[in-house]
């Protein structure tokens, strides 16, 4: 796949859309309880789609994210044990009917031509850096440009948009990774439940990416599905589970915190704060639920007394290791005997142009 940082979207007729995997850092999974977050947009991997006018609407299947073709039926059990049932396409369609449904409410007119949508992605598979998120939001600036309606579709409401995309085919997801990748860089995020309900949309403020201390990246191929991550949690909080419900405030106060922390550059704050987000998730999820493999990338972190947690649901760590580089030696080394990945984070700045400036409110 292209390595270049911003594709330009137009290449002759074709329009081609990238969108970076994001990091949770602080407060998640708060963003599904009208919480708060800081996450950025992570360099390390990307999303791709391919816009292409075409005589009929067609989506087309991933070669191998959507494979349909096996070399038997051990070959079929095998992949759907290991990625489940679904790729991309399902994503693809979804958004399109999002985003129709949401121009003809709001008068956006359309012209009647149609187009080819494909997508690549290097995004590890379901391993909580928002792989799904990065497919849905890559077409939808496609279809922004492709139709010129960029400068009608407010840059806050985009990432409600994707967000409709995914709860469409009902995986309970939210907002924070669709704010990082429609804004890019590093994000403040606020989702109180009253700006929410009243504006749609939550409170985003870009941060400097400069504040951020050097982070690292943990994972493994170990593929899990957010949406059944999520769901007994989910339900408890909507039944008004009191543990659940004052845990999760918790967890949206660590971002408010970690906000001063990071303007501050108090890097030993930041580290306490990331541990305390991870234990809260761990004493409300479970052990079950979040797997032993994804406690033991965090647990490898600390053991070297480097700060660790889930850059979203499961499947990746962000660390930081507050004594520098000798510590992130020692977390290296620990981490191939473990077997798990390790990479420097890289931080995508802040990526919206100039009509997208244009839709920010006040
Ligand atoms: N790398 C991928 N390639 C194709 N489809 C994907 C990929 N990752 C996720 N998806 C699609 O998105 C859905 C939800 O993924 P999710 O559990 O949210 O993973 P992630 O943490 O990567 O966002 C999957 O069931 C699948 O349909
Ligand atoms: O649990 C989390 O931290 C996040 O889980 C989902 O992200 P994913 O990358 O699919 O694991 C969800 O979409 C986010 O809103 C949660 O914060
Ligand atoms: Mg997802």
């Amino acid at each position: 796949m292209d390595e270049s940082p911003s594709p330009s979207p137009r290449k002759g007729n074709e329009i081609e859309h990238k969108v970076y995997a994001r990091a949770g850092l602080l407060g998640n999974p708060s963003d599904v309880y009208y919480g708060r977050t800081i996450s950025f947009s992570l360099a390390n991997f990307w999303a791709t789609v391919k816009l292409q006018p075409s005589h009929h609407l067609i989506i087309t299947p991933h070669p191998t994210h959507d494979l349909v073709q096996f070399s038997g039926l051990d070959h079929l059990v095998k992949r759907l044990q290991s990625e489940g049932y679904y790729g991309g396409v399902r994503l693809l369609m979804s958004i399109c009917k999002i985003f129709y449904n949401y121009c003809n409410e709001n008068n956006i007119e359309l012209s009647k031509e149609n187009f080819t949508l494909s997508y690549d992605t290097n995004i590890p598979r379901q391993t909580g850096l928002s792989g799904s998120s990065a497919i849905v939001c890559a077409a939808l600036n496609c279809l922004l440009d492709f139709y010129k309606v960029r400068h009608l579709v407010k840059v806050e409401i985009r990432p409600d948009l994707i967000l409709s995309a995914e709860k469409e085919l009902g995986i309970i997801a939210g907002l924070q990774d669709r704010v990082a990748q429609v804004y890019g860089g590093l994000v403040y995020m606020d989702f109180t439940k009253d700006h929410l309900e009243k504006f749609g949309h939550g409170v985003y403020t870009p941060m400097d990416i400069s504040l951020l201390p050097p982070l690292q990246l943990i994972y493994a191929e170990n593929p899990s599905d957010s949406g059944k991550v999520h769901s007994t949690v989910r339900k408890r909080w909507l039944d008004g589970d009191e543990f659940i419900v004052s845990s999760m405030v918790e967890v949206a106060d660590l971002a408010l915190q970690g906000q001063t922390a990071i303007l501050e550059k108090d890097y030993s704050k930041l580290a306490d704060l990331m541990n305390r987000n991870f234990d809260l998730r761990r004493s409300m999820f479970g052990d079950d639920a979040l797997g032993s493999l994804n406690i033991e990338m965090v647990e490898v972190a600390r053991r070297v007394g480097a700060a660790s947690k889930f850059t979203g649901s499961g499947g990746a760590v962000v660390v930081f290791c507050p004594d520098g580089p000798s510590q992130v030696k020692l977390l290296e080394d620990a981490c191939e005997e473990a077997g798990f990945v390790i990479q420097p984070v890289k931080v995508v700045p802040s990526y919206l142009n100039e009509d997208d400036l244009k839709t920010l409110s006040g």
